[in-house]
């Protein structure tokens, strides 16, 4: 008897059928493609890490991580973000490689998943890390980067929402004095719930003109005319810093011609805890919810014992496969369909034409179920059947 569980998975886990990982790699391949002549270098880490050290500088929530046992009883987690293990790597096996070191990689990142969210708990990432590297020119590039590999892939009518943490948290602070309060009204944000956001705002022991700064966070969100707005609300040198960051990514990202894709959003909060900069997403138009996103992270390194100031990207490939819709088949293009008198001949002919690069299904005749229905799948059928005849 089958056991119960026999065609479950564990939540959030997913097969992926010949259909859908035939557009992956395709997508895979020409942003790799765009990535490389950018200059940067393939790394792969392992899929298991420290919970120690790996696993808490990932930042992720705890409920996300999955974590495991190894045989000597330390805690290990399956890598919820690729930014963290290569920190470490460029802390410790390219310690010795002079900075700014630029890397890319894909490979699959694991969240655990509330049962009902539905969204997968392993998923694909496309992304790049650019170490070392504190000038905003190095913003510039990663968002241009990222943008040219969305374009590669064939995404279109995309916006980058381009945000400051750095603005976020000052004007938050100096408005709101304590850490706590400051940390309750960033969730609001990073959950993207202005309404809590304003209704927590209206709560608050503060006065008018305080509270209007606060909402006035909220309006922090359109084109270049934004940024002058954003000085008004708070004069720190923090914000002033921020703010004039922002001012020189806007002429980088000029000078990449990318402007038409940009828009500032100072509510922009990451789930990542550990940006401390110019933080970004990438929309598809169809999906309301990021695709990819990235920023600076210029403390990570430190808890390497290798500080360095960095930023980057990541691209989740099924959220940009949804945006795409694209209706690639999986595609065969020969079947030779033969009999065991004519095998030699048939394995020759698979032979020749898989030398030309066709893909080519070599089929005994005998082992078919139904032979129309095999057929409708090619483009092309040839039939090896009978006694030395002629290749039907
Ligand atoms: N690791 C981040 C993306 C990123 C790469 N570099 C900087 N940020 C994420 O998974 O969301």
């Amino acid at each position: 008897m089958s056991t119960p569980f026999m065609f479950e998975k564990p939540v959030g886990m997913r097969d992926t059928l010949p259909s859908y990982y035939v557009k992956e790699e395709k997508v895979k391949r020409q942003m790799e493609e765009e990535i490389k002549t950018w200059g940067y270098l393939p790394i792969r880490t392992p899929t298991l890490e420290y919970y120690e050290t790996v696993g808490t500088a990932s930042a992720i929530l705890e409920k996300q991580l999955f974590k495991l046992l190894d045989q000597d009883g330390n805690t290990l987690v399956l890598r919820p973000d690729m930014t963290a293990p290569i920190a470490r790597v460029a802390a410790s096996s390219l310690k010795d490689q002079v900075f700014p070191i630029r890397l890319f990689y894909h490979d699959s990142l694991f969240r655990a998943q509330e049962r009902e969210g539905g969204r997968p708990a392993e998923f694909n990432q496309m992304g790049v890390e650019l170490v070392g590297d504190g000038t905003t020119s190095a913003d510039g590039e990663v968002i241009a980067l990222m943008i040219a590999a969305l374009e590669k892939s064939g995404l279109k009518d995309f916006k980058v929402a381009v945000g400051h943490i750095g603005y976020v948290n000052a004007l938050l602070q100096d408005v709101l004095g304590s850490e706590e309060r400051v940390q309750t009204l960033r969730r609001y944000l990073y959950e993207k719930n202005y309404v809590g956001f304003r209704q927590h705002v209206k709560s608050l022991p503060l006065s008018s003109i305080d509270k209007n700064r606060l909402l006035g966070l909220l309006e922090l969100r359109g084109g270049i005319e934004t940024l002058e707005k954003a000085a008004e609300l708070v004069q720190t040198e923090e914000a002033k810093k921020s703010i004039q960051e922002l001012k020189e990514l806007e002429e980088i990202l000029a000078g990449y011609g990318v402007t038409e894709y940009i828009k500032i959003d100072f509510n922009l909060v990451m789930h990542m805890s550990y940006y401390t900069g110019i933080v970004f997403e990438g929309y598809g138009n169809r999906l309301g919810f990021p695709l990819s996103s990235g920023g600076r992270y210029d403390e990570l390194l430190a808890k390497f014992h290798r500080p360095a100031q960095a930023t980057g990207f990541g691209i989740r490939l099924d959220l940009l496969i949804e945006a795409l819709d694209t209706k690639e088949e999986v595609r065969q293009d020969t079947c030779i369909l033969f009999s065991k008198e004519r095998r030699g001949e048939a394995i020759q002919t698979a032979k020749a034409l898989r030398k030309e690069g066709k893909r080519v299904v070599l089929q005994d005749l005998q082992g078919v179920e139904n032979v129309d229905e095999l057929s409708e799948s090619f483009s092309d059928v040839r039939y090896f059947i009978g006694k030395n005849g002629q290749e039907g």
